[in-house]
């Protein structure tokens, strides 16, 4: 199973969506949920966990994957809206695999 790779792509999303949040370049989704903020933020989070909880019911696989794309992405942006780095989330996960 290949993971630095995907891992390392999720560290260059997170980046990516740092330089949005400062930025605000026109044309990009990730500046306008910023610009809308954090109750638009957690509300597009929540409307894709509903989308992943149906798709996962009754759907393919590959609308699965790409609902659960979407809210992965939109949990990202979330962290960053929030100032919380990725990593700190991994590692409050690899403590809880040390108990
Ligand atoms: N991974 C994603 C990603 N996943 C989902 N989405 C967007 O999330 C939206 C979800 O669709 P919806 O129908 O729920 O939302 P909508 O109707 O477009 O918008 P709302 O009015 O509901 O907010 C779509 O517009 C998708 O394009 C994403 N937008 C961006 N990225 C990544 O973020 C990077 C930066 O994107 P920009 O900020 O757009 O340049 C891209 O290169 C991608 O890697």
């Amino acid at each position: 199973m290949e993971t630095k790779e995907e891992i390392e792509f999720l560290y260059d999303l997170e980046r990516l969506l740092i330089q949005r949040k400062q930025d605000l370049p026109k044309g990009s989704y990730s500046t306008k949920l910023f610009k809308k903020g954090i109750d638009k933020i957690a509300q597009k989070l929540g409307e894709e966990a509903v989308e992943t909880i149906i798709a996962s019911k009754n759907k393919k696989d590959s609308e699965v994957i790409n609902e659960t794309a979407d809210l992965i992405y939109h949990m990202l942006v979330l962290l960053v809206e929030r100032d919380i780095p990725l990593d700190t989330v991994i590692q409050e996960m690899m403590l809880r695999s040390k108990k």
